[in-house]
């Protein structure tokens, strides 16, 4: 994913802290910095809040240089002529935000109690930012919680006081912004699924944080990184044709999918892959279902299989694995076809398991089964969501998402892709982990049917000779920008399955646009 490094990396508070003190250390003083990060602020109210429908501005102050990063916009947005209140939210400041303060008071902008901000058209919270050190108690919790049964836009400074920077959880209780504005680099919390309902709309303010500092304090095997979707999908798709390439040397992909209970996500699967460009879609299915698929996709070979009197497919006898590019394994396929999953497993042919697949697997812990993901020659990738992740590594979702992920890839060697709000993508590069954050999608996205075409597509990519990780990364992100896309034209009830697998190509030509 080639952008510049400030632009991907997640950091902690503490990173992020050790990389303001090379920039401090080598010249750059506090208050410059601070200066720099507030004018750019300061841009952004304007362009996101115009003076002529939000004139007034109340100012939440803290004791740090949140607080003192909103003292300068509020000195700025007064000088533009906005009605600028400031409230002090602690007794005591830092030595910089005390001088800010000082000269707020002087240029006459007036300081008040909470109540008195009520009538405000927006409010910016610079009480925490990265310095939030304890949960936050007593008289102050109440007043975050008066602050958010306003009802009034807020836009929070480097992240909603209250939440935790490198976890994302609350701490005794936090402001919900409508906006956030993320100061230099990415902070690992914001990434972080439980923090959403307080972040809003999520920006990054970028102040040219020199490269240099971040590898220093990162090294070069940083593991947490955000995608960048535009430029992950212009990187990437459509994947380059020679002019004379013959459909054989496209990748052959074969989807093990679909039982009687569950037809419809074979078809889902192979819309999924259809859409990615595979050269040859060879689909498995239980026999039962064969002309049902071949109506759907007339295109694909349907194979179809014995079947278990439970109409699941009983066994790939008479199928030779070896001749595909790769195999998506899972999709609808029931809990009668675990001994169908482990042949594919066996084979040692680039693989996707999805949905029953991974339930034929979990929980992942016989040792020797372990040492057999491993000892793997190809990619093996694995699509869970929450619940799936945790019944195949029961002991891991203790812990932080993040971590639990990074500790389940390093566990079993495959790339994971774990679905939720925030799809993560994890996997072992030069032998260390690197995980990357899917920083976009819609709750449009929580249907049944979603993950299935996901799969394909994953699949199809992976056939095409992309790698598992960069599979699983495009595919993640041209799945999620296209359900925006779907569902800015067609409401967020309008993105099932069907219609999001159609929309994936027209959704590609106005990204090349
Ligand atoms: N490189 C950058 O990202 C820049 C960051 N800037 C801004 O500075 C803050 C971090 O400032 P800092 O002073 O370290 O911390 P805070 O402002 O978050 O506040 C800490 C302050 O609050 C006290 N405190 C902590 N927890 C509690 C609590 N639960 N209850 C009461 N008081 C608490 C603590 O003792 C401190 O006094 C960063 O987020 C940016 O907004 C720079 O301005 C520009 C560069
Ligand atoms: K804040």
């Amino acid at each position: 994913m080639n952008s510049p490094i400030s632009t991907q990396v997640i950091v902690t508070a503490a990173q992020m802290q050790a990389i303001e003190n090379l920039i401090f250390q080598s010249g750059m003083p506090v208050a410059a910095l601070m200066e720099k990060v507030a004018l750019k602020i300061t841009q952004r109210i304007a362009q996101l809040y115009p003076t002529h429908r939000f004139p007034k501005v109340g100012m939440l102050v803290g004791s740090g240089h949140n607080g003192g990063d909103a003292l300068v916009v509020a000195r700025e947005l007064h000088h533009q002529g906005r009605q600028v209140k400031i409230c002090s939210m602690m007794p005591k400041a830092k030595p910089l935000t005390r001088v800010h303060t000082c000269h707020a008071k002087a240029i006459g902008i007036p300081f008040v109690s909470l109540t008195e901000l009520q009538d405000c058209d927006l409010l910016i919270d610079g009480i925490f930012g990265f310095g939030l050190e304890r949960d936050v108690a007593g008289d102050l919790a109440n007043s975050f919680n008066l602050i958010n049964s306003w009802q009034i836009p807020i836009l929070a400074i480097d992240l909603p006081s209250g939440l935790n920077c490198d976890r994302g959880d609350v701490m005794g209780t936090a402001i919900r912004a409508t906006h956030t504005l993320c100061l230099g680099l990415w902070k690992r919390g914001l990434l972080i699924e439980q923090a959403l309902p307080y972040i809003g709309i999520l920006e990054r303010v970028d102040f040219d944080t020199p490269e240099q500092f971040i590898i220093e304090v990162l090294g070069d095997r940083h593991p947490l990184w955000r995608v960048d979707p535009q430029t992950c999908l212009r990187q990437y798709l459509p994947i380059p044709r020679p002019i004379s390439v013959h459909k054989y040397n496209l990748g052959h992909l074969l989807l093990v999918v679909g039982s009687q209970r569950y037809a419809g996500a074979a078809i889902l699967a192979a819309l999924g892959a259809k859409a990615s460009g595979v050269g040859m879609l060879s689909i498995a299915v239980p026999s039962s279902l064969k002309l049902l698929v071949l109506a759907q996709v007339p295109d694909a070979l349907v194979i179809g299989c014995p079947e278990t009197d439970s109409g699941a497919i009983d066994s790939l006898a008479g199928l030779d694995l070896q001749k595909y590019q790769a195999i998506v394994c899972g999709c609808g396929l029931s809990l009668d076809a675990n001994s169908v999953v482990k042949q594919t497993i066996d084979s040692d042919i680039p693989l996707v398991l999805d949905a029953d697949g991974l339930n034929a697997i979990s929980p992942v812990a016989d040792p020797n089964f372990i040492r057999k993901l491993q000892s793997r020659t190809n990619p093996l990738i694995f699509t869970p969501h929450g619940g799936e992740f945790s019944r195949l590594f029961p002991d891991l979702m203790t812990s932080d998402r993040l971590d639990a992920l990074i500790s389940a890839v390093e566990l079993c060697h495959a790339t994971i892709l774990l679905k939720g709000a925030r799809t993560m993508i994890s996997f072992l590069q030069d032998e260390k982990p690197r995980l990357w954050v899917n920083p976009e999608s819609t709750p449009a996205l929580a249907r049944g049917g979603s993950g299935d075409v996901l799969a394909g597509m994953i699949g199809g990519l992976l056939a095409q000779g992309l790698s598992s990780s960069d599979s699983a990364i495009v595919a993640a992100v041209w799945h999620s920008q296209a359900a925006i896309s779907l569902a800015n034209q067609r409401s967020i009830m309008g993105v099932d399955p069907i219609s999001l697998a159609h929309h994936l190509l027209p959704f590609l030509i106005t990204v090349a646009s």
